[in-house]
């Protein structure tokens, strides 16, 4: 089988993207894998597919992991998913919207980038009485999509990010889904640096845009930072976190930042 595909980014995230509006790809999840493959397939820290939909929403959003295992959102993978999907609507649009395993979300294109409206936040959890060897700080936890911790360290520049975050995404607290595991360091109040280990692709990425909203809400929980809160990524971008509050709710939380596309190809599988 020939597979058509888009190569793109988000801050240095990057993904295979496929149109499968008529669903003729039926990938195992070998076969995503062998396509995420930086030695022998086209190398990706994910796969995203525009799907059809019977809903209200313009498309449907399915994004699987390195791993070949598919996960509810990706936030930078929305934002590629917007730039990409906007481009395959019968009218020109710069708003795209996409029923994800999370919700319904929308993605609207502004110039060289595009602003997602995430799903709200739950099972916000601080201060896990949890404990992972070489980590002296408190770790909380948060559900943006997708299954987040969070830990304040003074160090980020230095943390060993992938013996840290795998010892915190297999710890037997969060089994058995598991979680992705971030580390954030505030640079001044309202701008914060961040990496993370991300489940599926088992390492480190050069970003996380679901990961970058956890650590953006809990920075505002500990300093009362205003809306938008800068977050400076691996990659080197800086994207922007807006949100606002309902009570102690965080809602109509915002993700913008790059999305690229950076080659087109085929290949057999
Ligand atoms: N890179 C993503 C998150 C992708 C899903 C994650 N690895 C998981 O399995 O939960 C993002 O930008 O949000």
């Amino acid at each position: 089988m020939i597979i058509s595909f888009t190569k793109m980014n988000g801050a240095g995230n990057d993904f295979v993207v496929l149109d499968n509006r008529d669903l003729a790809y039926n990938l195992s999840k070998e076969q995503i894998a062998f396509l995420c493959d930086r030695h022998r397939g086209i190398g990706a820290d994910g796969l995203l597919a525009a799907e059809p939909t019977d809903g209200e929403a313009d498309f449907r959003f399915r994004y699987y992991n390195a791993d070949g295992g598919e996960a509810e959102m990706c936030g930078n993978g929305a934002r590629c998913f917007g730039r990409f999907t906007a481009s395959l609507l019968p009218e020109p649009a710069d708003v795209v919207s996409f029923e994800t395993i999370a919700g319904t979300l929308s993605a609207k294109l502004i110039g060289e980038d595009v602003e997602v409206a995430m799903s709200d936040p739950f099972d916000m959890q601080a201060e896990l009485a949890i404990e992972v060897e070489g980590l002296s700080y408190p770790i909380h936890s948060v559900n943006t999509g997708v299954p987040h911790t969070v830990a304040f360290v003074p160090n980020l520049a230095e943390l060993d990010v992938v013996k840290l975050g795998a010892a915190v995404r297999y710890h037997p607290h969060f089994a058995p889904a598991g979680t992705n595991a971030n580390f954030a360091q505030v640079i001044e109040t309202g701008h914060i640096a961040i990496r993370t280990y991300e489940r599926g692709v088992e390492g480190e990425t050069l970003a996380c845009g679901t990961g970058m909203v956890a650590c953006a809400l809990y920075h505002h929980l500990l300093t009362e930072a205003p809306s938008p809160i800068k977050v400076d990524v691996a990659g080197g971008e800086t994207l922007l976190i807006g949100f606002e509050k309902s009570g102690d709710d965080f809602v109509n939380v915002t993700l913008t930042g790059p999305a690229v596309v950076t080659f087109t190809g085929e290949i057999e599988i």
